[in-house]
């Protein structure tokens, strides 16, 4: 098949690959090549053959397997084009070895890299035996690997040097096809090398276009932009820069950097070694605000410049945007007032808390402060520079509530915004997100809430992308989920899923220690801290007992405050007692509840639907007797119920009491006093009563 055939011997494997595809390319139409590698193994003698071999560092080597009659041709070879691209990338001035096998071979490449126009970078010399070389990281090496010494960090490997057009001709006079076929041989040659050369100006010409568009892109930035080579050179100082100081026609690139500025102290600040630093400067009647930072890869610098002023009323106008929105958390652990041991003991652990990064179960009454230790444990933990949202259940019907937090794909329903909407989970992402009154939500979203707890995705309402999100969660309630998850209206997995961590807060009524620093506290913040308290109110504020808790009290001394005309609040301006959620009076003599009558608001109102007024029947049955000091149990309970309108077995006294108990209304002790009502089952039974 083939008239003329020759064989390819050469030391490595990586050159024999490089050189049978070039000659394979530009002479393989009409000669047979045979390719053989020191490095592989060669498997016999060849006689009267035509041998080319890769370069004269192999002739010794290969002697052995040169035969009688036949003819060697030493390679000249040259840079390999195709792969030399590469060296484009390497930064403006880079010192760096070129590492090669022989002197003559190294010099050789340099000067033709030089020729190509390869000029931006340093070349210094590297050979087997060479005793002075430079220290550098970079190496750029035809394939060499093995020799670059060890010190050097990035190796650019051009790929084994290509057999040269005079090589190739050689070739051709020895097969005697130089005559027939010399000119498209060294037609294909220049072509590929016109094609490489094309492949090195476009690539020069993609760079020059990469710069520009960079330039483009750094003079749109707003803030000002400079680098600094490790000679302390400018390479970068963009247009705003130049505004910001008002240096319009200054010629600064190239420049020595304390040439440009005069200003020792913000010279010094940029060209210092550590690592990444923010200051405020002058610098020429402008203050600005410097960071700098270290490009280790480059071993440049680069600083960002703003106008300080300017800057500080953006932050300003974001952060009120931000507290428009409800989106920063406004109160910290020193807004949460309080000397009681139990408060204490609240903010010690919610400030562990919020060092973690765990969901969070708030429990307390309505008033007592969830959102403020929601807020505090946000403002306190590594989210505190992320967003804080908080959302109400109780405020927000079930679909509304839904597309709230997950938020919704355009045309996911009729009257879907245009665009869709971002739901709180995805806005809240790298922050917190406060679901207030937890209790309050359908069974079908607590299931969707479980899931996005669990998997820390969720999916848009009528939509079907799955979006991951990093939101800590922090859940409050003022119900007592146990006893929902017994009647089967609250999932036992969300409860456990939310209580990973866990707070109590106590009731006001039970710290009254903290009325009066907290009522000092409300008169600070309403910047009235002149006006004073008569003792006798004070004493009235501290013997009543809260039900509405800080919330209450806080409305309170806002009414005394607005009534008050001097500076001294008297017994005068206190509110009537129907402005309180219980007036004291009325729990000290509660009638009994057989003479009342219990409304279908209050009942509603219940959190206990049905048989509510046989619950009210037995809080207020255990009251009178507790009242009057008398002990009560399970039996005369069920007695006291024959002649009301619902009469109860003994059986089902106890699950009712059970039920009670589990809402921590009632205590049962043991020996005689018998059952008792607790201070939460008053409240309970005060809610609840009409009179
Ligand atoms: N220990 C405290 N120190 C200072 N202010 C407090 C304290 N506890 C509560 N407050 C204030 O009382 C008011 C009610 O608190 P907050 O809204 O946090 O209660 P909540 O338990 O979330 O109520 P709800 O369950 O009704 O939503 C707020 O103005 C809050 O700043």
């Amino acid at each position: 098949m083939y008239a003329k055939e020759l064989i390819l011997l050469t030391g490595t494997t990586e050159t024999r690959k490089t050189l049978v595809r070039q000659l394979q390319e530009v002479i393989g139409d009409f000669v047979r090549i045979h390719d053989y590698s020191l490095e592989e193994g060669i498997p016999h003698v060849f006689s009267n053959q035509l041998i080319i071999l890769s370069s004269s560092a192999i002739e010794e080597e290969t002697v052995p397997y040169i035969g009688d009659g036949s003819k060697v041709v030493v390679a000249k070879r040259t840079v390999n084009f195709e792969h030399i691209d590469k060296l484009l990338f390497l930064a403006e001035n880079t010192n760096v070895l070129y590492v090669n096998d022989a002197p003559e071979t190294v010099y050789e490449s340099i000067e033709t890299l030089l020729q190509l126009g390869i000029n931006h970078i340093h070349y210094h010399p590297f050979y087997p035996g060479k005793k002075n070389y430079a220290e550098v990281s970079i190496a750029i090496t035809p394939g060499e690997i093995n020799l670059v010494p060890p010190f050097i960090q990035q190796v650019v490997n051009i790929g084994p040097r290509l057999i040269d057009i005079t090589t190739v001709m050689t070739i051709l006079q020895h097969l005697n096809l130089l005559e027939k076929k010399g000119d498209i041989v060294s037609d294909k040659y220049i072509r590929k090398i016109i094609d490489l050369s094309q492949k090195l100006s476009q690539t020069s010409k993609e760079s020059d276009r990469l710069n520009k568009h960079l330039k483009q892109v750094l003079d749109g930035v707003n803030d000002g932009i400079l680098a600094v080579n490790s000679k302390g050179v400018i390479t970068v100082f963009n247009e705003n820069l130049q505004h910001l100081l008002g240096m319009f026609s200054t010629k600064t690139i190239g420049r020595k950097l304390h040439d440009v500025f005069r200003n020792p102290e913000l010279v010094a600040f940029i060209l210092h070694d550590s690592s990444e630093e923010s200051g405020w400067f002058s610098v020429l009647h402008t203050d600005v605000i410097v960071h700098r930072f270290y490009l280790e890869t480059e071993g440049a610098i680069v600083a960002t410049f703003k106008n300080a002023h300017e800057t500080i009323e953006m932050e300003k106008t974001i952060r009120r945007e931000l507290v428009k929105k409800g989106y920063i958390a406004k109160y910290g652990f020193e807004d949460i007032r309080g000397v009681s041991p139990s408060i204490q003991k609240c903010k010690q652990i919610a400030a562990k808390i919020a060092k973690t990064n765990l969901t969070v179960l708030i429990e307390g009454e309505s008033g007592t402060g969830k959102e403020l230790y929601a807020s505090a444990i946000h403002n306190e933990s590594l989210r505190r520079d992320g967003p804080f949202l908080a959302v109400n259940f109780s405020a927000l019907p079930d679909d509304l509530v839904e597309s709230e937090l997950f938020g919704y794909e355009e045309g996911a329903f009729t009257g879907a915004k245009k665009g869709g909407k971002v739901g709180l989970f995805e806005q809240a992402n790298g922050g917190t997100l406060f679901l207030d009154e937890i209790g309050d939500i359908s069974l079908k979203l607590q299931a969707r809430l479980l899931r996005v707890l669990q998997e820390k995705e969720i999916m848009r309402v009528g939509g079907n992308k799955i979006i991951p999100i990093d939101v800590r969660v922090i859940a409050a309630t003022n119900k007592n989920l146990l006893q929902m998850i017994e009647q089967g209206t609250y999932r036992a997995d969300l409860y456990h899923r939310l209580k990973i961590l866990y707070i109590h807060l106590p009731e006001l009524r039970n710290r009254k220690m903290d009325i009066p620093h907290l009522v000092k506290h409300v008169l600070e913040q309403s910047g009235r801290s002149h006006i004073q308290i008569s003792p006798e109110v004070m004493h009235r504020l501290v013997q009543y007992n809260w039900y509405g808790n800080v919330r209450e009290l806080k409305n309170t001394i806002d009414y005394m405050l607005a009534v008050c005309d001097g500076t001294i609040i008297t017994i005068d301006d206190m509110p009537d007692e129907s402005f309180f959620q219980r007036s004291s009076h009325q729990e000290s003599s509660l009638p009994s509840l057989q003479s009342r009558s219990i409304s279908p608001d209050a009942l509603s109102q219940l959190d206990l639907p049905s048989d509510a007024d046989e619950y009210l029947f037995i809080l207020q049955t255990i009251y009178a007797h507790n009242q009057q000091g008398e002990s009560i149990g399970r039996k005369k309970i069920a007695d006291k119920t024959r002649g009301w309108q619902k009469e109860m077995t003994e059986q089902q006294m106890r699950s009712r009491l059970k039920t009670l108990e589990q809402r921590e209304w009632i205590v049962t002790t043991r020996g005689r006093s018998g059952i008792k009502l607790t201070s939460s089952g008053l409240a309970y039974l005060h809610k609840h009563q009409t009179y």
